[in-house]
């Protein structure tokens, strides 16, 4: 029998904005995501790259149906899902709430959909926040407070909070925003490793040429998907350089696609 996919959309569609600014940014949108791959989600500034992750993470308001691993994510228990589905915001979105913890004590809130009410975190749950602060190398920092942290360093707190969760599906929204190449370098290993153990990923980049080393694309021009599929398929790559209205091309380089500007 076939896995579930890891995420399925039917007629998605999300309106943002208030009064008179309020605006359709996706409209009944169709899209299935694989399980066990990592799907990077691409596309030109307010295509709705964002706005289609956090729909699928269930932070903003939607409608249309939507299935995590085969079960309608609507009814699930919130605790359930965020079990299930772990989600990093756009660095900056929301985070400076978290300044004043340590590092530790951040990545620890990802434990909190496994705790039980009030009850202290367990052997495991500390196990969990050790191994996903050093995935992200963020260990040696763990005393530190998250506000006195650079830009990419506290991006890898962040990652490790999600890590930490240990969830089947992961959802990350520019994760390497703030990342210097040993760290992207890092990170994408770090996904690869993930996969391999049958997690799923889906990143909104902006890294061209690393999103062409996903599994899967999903190309996104104006709140539509133009093209769901393989990242290493001639018809993602001219459809990518039609998105980015020839702006850039795709070549083969050392068993592997970049991105040049033209
Ligand atoms: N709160 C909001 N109110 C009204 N419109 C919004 C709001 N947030 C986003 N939008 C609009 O929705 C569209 C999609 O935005 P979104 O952030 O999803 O794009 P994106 O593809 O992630 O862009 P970027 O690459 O610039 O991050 C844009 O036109 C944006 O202006």
């Amino acid at each position: 029998m076939n896995n579930p996919p890891a995420l399925q959309a039917s007629q998605l569609s999300v309106s943002l904005g208030n009064g008179s600014a309020r605006r359709q940014v996706l409209c009944g949108l169709n899209l299935t995501l694989r399980a066990g791959a990592w799907t990077a989600i691409v596309g030109p500034n307010g295509a709705g790259k964002s706005t289609l992750l956090r729909a699928l993470a269930q932070v903003i308001p939607h409608q249309g149906d939507l299935k995590l691993l085969g079960c309608a994510l609507a009814p699930m228990a919130p605790r359930d899902r965020a079990r299930a589905l772990a989600w990093l915001a756009q660095s900056g979105a929301g985070e400076t709430s978290a300044d004043d913890l340590t590092v530790y004590d951040v990545a620890l809130l990802g434990r909190l959909p496994h705790q039980a009410w009030l009850a202290p975190p367990s052997a495991a749950d500390h196990a969990a926040v050790e191994t996903a602060l050093r995935q992200s190398q963020a260990w040696d920092w763990r005393t530190r407070a998250l506000g006195e942290l650079s830009g990419g360093e506290r991006q890898r707190v962040l990652l490790a909070r999600l890590l930490a969760v240990q969830a089947p599906v992961m959802l990350m929204d520019e994760p390497l925003a703030n990342l210097d190449p040993p760290h992207q370098a890092d990170w994408i290993a770090l996904v690869r490793a993930l996969v391999a153990e049958g997690h799923t990923v889906v990143s909104v980049l902006h890294e061209i040429t690393l999103a062409l080393m996903a599994n899967d694309l999903v190309v996104m021009r104006q709140g539509h998907i133009d093209y769901v599929g393989p990242a290493h398929d001639l018809v993602a790559h001219r459809c990518l350089e039609t998105v980015f209205d020839h702006r850039i091309a795709i070549h083969p380089l050392n068993h592997q696609w970049v991105a040049l500007p033209r």
